[in-house]
């Protein structure tokens, strides 16, 4: 449950290290009737992910394989998870005082030999960016009895050094979270099927003349 000793935790680990990795922060039951929505999805809902920003956003398989379906909110069980996620949202921000503003999040299924290479989820402001970019990036994995051959780690590095820092397995229930601009990261090659869900938080990208939808 995202309990309030939870929520401590996870904003000291922001604070100290940039990333968190919780194994019980989100109830049962949401997972279950998460799974349940995926594996019942028509797999034509999904399409194949690309990369880059909105204009320029173009497929690229030698980068992601994965297939992903936004979460808009249209059944129960992606209500409960906006609410949770809604949660995170508000805890953090009085925690860390981080000014999340919005969400976006979608499933994505990784197939047999599916991959992301290393990336950024977001850059720092240039000056020539505008508004409204991806903070705080949050995976949560709905595979049970994932095993340490069914490879699809999700790999973090150390900006600075490049060294791994973490592996974590894409097990049931894990939630990870780490800062989009601080935590360059990949996702090796899965060995069988491995479901996500995929979100972020973005910061307010309000000009005084335009704005931000929340989306
Ligand atoms: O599924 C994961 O472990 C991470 C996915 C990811 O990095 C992304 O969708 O940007
Ligand atoms: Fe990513």
């Amino acid at each position: 449950m995202l309990t309030d000793v939870v929520l401590d935790q996870i904003a000291e680990d922001l604070s100290q290290q940039s990333w968190s990795v919780q194994t019980d922060a989100i109830p049962e039951e949401f997972l279950i009737a998460l799974r349940e929505q995926l594996l019942h999805m028509n797999q034509q809902d999904f399409q194949l992910a690309g990369i880059g920003r909105s204009q320029d956003h173009m497929l690229a398989p030698s980068i992601r394989r994965d297939k992903v379906r936004w979460i808009e909110g249209e059944t129960p069980a992606e209500r409960l998870w906006l609410e949770w996620a809604a949660h995170l949202q508000r805890g953090l921000n009085r925690r860390l005082f981080m000014g999340l503003f919005s969400f976006e999040s979608h499933f994505a299924h990784y197939r047999p030999g599916d991959f992301y290479k290393k990336h950024f989820d977001a850059f720092r402001p240039d000056g020539l960016e505008r508004g409204a970019r991806r903070e705080l990036s949050l995976v949560v994995y709905l595979n049970p009895d994932w095993i340490d051959g069914d490879g699809g780690e999700l790999v973090l590095f150390d900006p600075r050094s490049d060294g791994e820092i973490c592996r974590i397995h894409p097990q049931y229930g894990t939630v990870v979270v780490f800062l989009s601009t601080e935590v360059p990261h990949e996702v090796l090659p899965a060995g069988r099927d491995r479901y996500s869900i995929a979100g972020w938080f973005r910061l307010n990208g309000s000009l005084a003349e335009r704005p931000d939808p929340p989306r």
